[in-house]
This record gives structure tokens, C-alpha cells and sequence, in this order.
């Protein structure tokens, strides 16, 4: 099977930014592939190139086996990170507009409930909130039922219940054989909807492989954090690797069965805890340890407007 997104050593540059440097990438048909990377890595730029927007300055991009240039418009759907529609245009009228565009369109009302927005509404889209015009461009992008989709960041500002909503708009494509490209910033979203991830880091893909894969090669190991006044040294010789944290002490390499072991380790001691909370790795720790990016953005504790 030939792939339907191949980059093959794109490169980039804005001046004297190299956006993008030597980028090799290959989506495979009905392959849900998601891009991350820190603000400025390039994920964007990449969009861009894949979709025909950006020129590589060396390199080349092909979709089924074609230029962008050169691919039918209703086989892909493209939802720009700035996608800015006109203002004073109801969200039927909007997607409508877009369905317009082509000769076999979804149905326009069924398509504004599948992202939760009601078709009835009447209120112009620069007056929607940021979640709903976010929603509302998402149908827009699904308006030719493209076999290949590119979505760029597509659930920022939308609250996490509108996000897990999308979740399964992408999961329905995704089931339907629809190839997805998506970048995000949201750690559980690249988990939970993409069969692989690429980390972009300074313009280059410096991981990839299932989300399993890649926690399981850069992800360290399952640990038990302990919230405590002690310090790693009262635990010197207990036989475990522990490490300070801000609210106590992480103890590394920790299954479930060994809990006790450590409860054990800290009452034979004497060392006085408050609470114990044992994690396993997941994306958000790859990223962090290939990017040492603290601004990650836990999709669950965000904070955001609707
Ligand atoms: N039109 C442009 N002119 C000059 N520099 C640009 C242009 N577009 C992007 N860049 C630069 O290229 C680099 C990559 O930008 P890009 O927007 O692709 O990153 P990104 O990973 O999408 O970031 P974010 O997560 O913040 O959206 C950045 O240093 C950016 O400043």
C-alpha cells in the first residue's frame, strides 16, 4: 500500500529561520497521525507544505501520489490554525457557503450537530464563542467528506467536553477510513486519537511510532509519588531510586505490587507521608523528556473559555 502523505526531506526557511529541516513522513491510508511539538517547532509550516500553501524551498510533498497542487479539492479537507471566516454569516449560512464549493457536500444541519453546534441558531459567527466558531469550522473542513484531512490544532479554546464531543467526530472519520493529519498541543488528544505521533522539535521529527511505542522507549517508568517532608537521603538505604519533588519524593520503577513494599520501607523508618499517588507514564512524559517543554498542556486541567 503506497502512502497518501509523503514529505520527503522538507526543508523551510523564513529568512534566516529554518522552519522546517529535512522532514521525512509517510501517512499511510486511513493512518490518524498526529503532529506535536512546542510553539515554534514548525508544525504549522509543515501543514502548509503538505497542503500546498507553502512551497519547500528543497524537498518534495506528495498526496495520493500526487504534488498538492494536483489533487482533486473535494478528496481534502483543511482546517487552517487561523482560519478566519467572514464575521456576519450564520453557522448554517457559513458551512453552507463551504458545501457550496463542491458537488457532492454533506448535509449541512447534520453536520453542524455532529460537532454540537444547533444548526437553528441565528447568531452571526463573530459573535459566537470561541469553542462554537472553533466547532463551526470544523464542519466547515468536513463539508466535501474528504478522504484526507488536515486539521490544525482543532479543539483549541474548545472546553473539554466540546473536545472529547470533536474526540469522536475524528474517531467516526477515523473508523470511516478517513486519513487525518492533525497537530495539537494536547497530549491526551495525540494519545487517545492517533495510531502514530511525530515529535517536530527545531524544524525536525526527532520521534515517532505508536503513542505505546514511543512511551514505552522515551516515557520512563511507573513511580509513586509521595507527599512528604522527607527527603531522598532518609530513604538511602531501602534499596529504591528516589528523587525530590516539589510536594515530596518520587520513587522510580514502582508496579502496583511493590506499593506496599515502599509503605512498608517509609513506616519501618518512621518517615511520616500524607498522601501516595503511583503513575504510569504516558505521552505527556515523552514529550516532555525530548522537548523539556513546560508550557505541555494537560487537556484535562486546562482552564479554558467556551
Ligand atoms: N511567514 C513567516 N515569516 C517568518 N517566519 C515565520 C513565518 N511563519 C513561521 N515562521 C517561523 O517559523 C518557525 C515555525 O513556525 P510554525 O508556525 O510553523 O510553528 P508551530 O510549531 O506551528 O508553532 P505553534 O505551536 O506556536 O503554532 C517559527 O520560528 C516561526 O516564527
Amino acid at each position: 500500500m503506497s502512502p497518501v502523505v509523503v514529505a520527503d526531506d522538507v526543508t523551510k526557511r523564513y529568512g534566516d529561520t529554518v522552519a522546517l529541516d529535512g522532514v521525512d513522513l509517510a501517512i499511510d491510508d486511513g493512518e490518524v497521525f498526529a503532529l506535536i511539538g512546542p510553539n515554534g517547532a514548525g508544525k504549522t509550516t509543515l501543514t502548509r507544505c503538505l497542503t500546498g500553501t507553502r512551497t519547500p524551498d528543497e524537498g518534495a510533498v506528495e498526496l495520493f501520489g500526487a504534488p498538492p497542487g494536483e489533487v482533486q479539492a473535494d478528496r481534502l479537507g483543511l482546517l487552517p490554525q487561523d482560519f478566519n471566516p467572514p464575521d456576519r454569516l450564520t453557522p448554517r449560512e457559513l458551512v453552507d457557503y463551504y458545501a457550496g464549493l463542491y458537488d457532492d457536500p454533506r448535509d449541512v444541519d447534520g453536520l453542524l450537530e455532529t460537532v454540537g453546534v444547533n444548526p437553528e441558531v441565528e447568531t452571526w459567527y463573530g459573535d459566537l464563542s470561541g469553542g462554537e466558531q472553533r466547532r463551526t469550522c470544523v464542519a466547515a473542513a468536513l463539508a466535501n467528506d474528504p478522504s484526507l484531512l488536515f486539521v490544525d490544532e482543532p479543539t483549541t479554546g474548545i472546553d473539554p467536553a466540546g473536545r472529547r464531543a470533536l474526540w469522536r467526530v475524528f474517531e467516526d472519520l477515523a473508523a470511516a477510513g478517513t486519513t487525518v493529519f492533525l497537530t495539537t498541543h494536547y497530549m491526551a488528544e495525540a494519545q487517545r486519537l492517533a495510531d502514530r505521533v511525530g515529535l517536530l522539535a527545531d524544524g525536525r521529527i526527532v520521534a515517532s511510532g505508536t503513542p505505546d511505542e514511543l512511551v514505552a522507549a522515551y516515557g520512563g517508568d511507573p513511580a509513586l509519588d509521595v507527599d512528604t517532608d522527607a527527603t531522598p537521603d532518609d530513604l538511602a538505604d531501602a534499596g529504591y531510586t528516589v528523587e525530590a519533588t516539589d510536594d515530596g519524593l518520587r520513587v522510580q520503577n514502582i508496579a502496583p505490587e511493590d506499593i506496599g513494599g515502599v509503605v512498608d520501607a517509609f513506616e519501618s523508618r518512621d518517615i511520616a507521608f500524607d498522601s501516595l499517588s503511583w503513575s504510569e507514564p504516558d505521552l505527556e512524559d515523552v514529550y516532555l523528556a525530548l522537548t523539556d517543554d513546560p508550557d505541555v498542556v494537560d487537556a484535562d486541567s486546562e482552564e479554558v473559555a467556551a
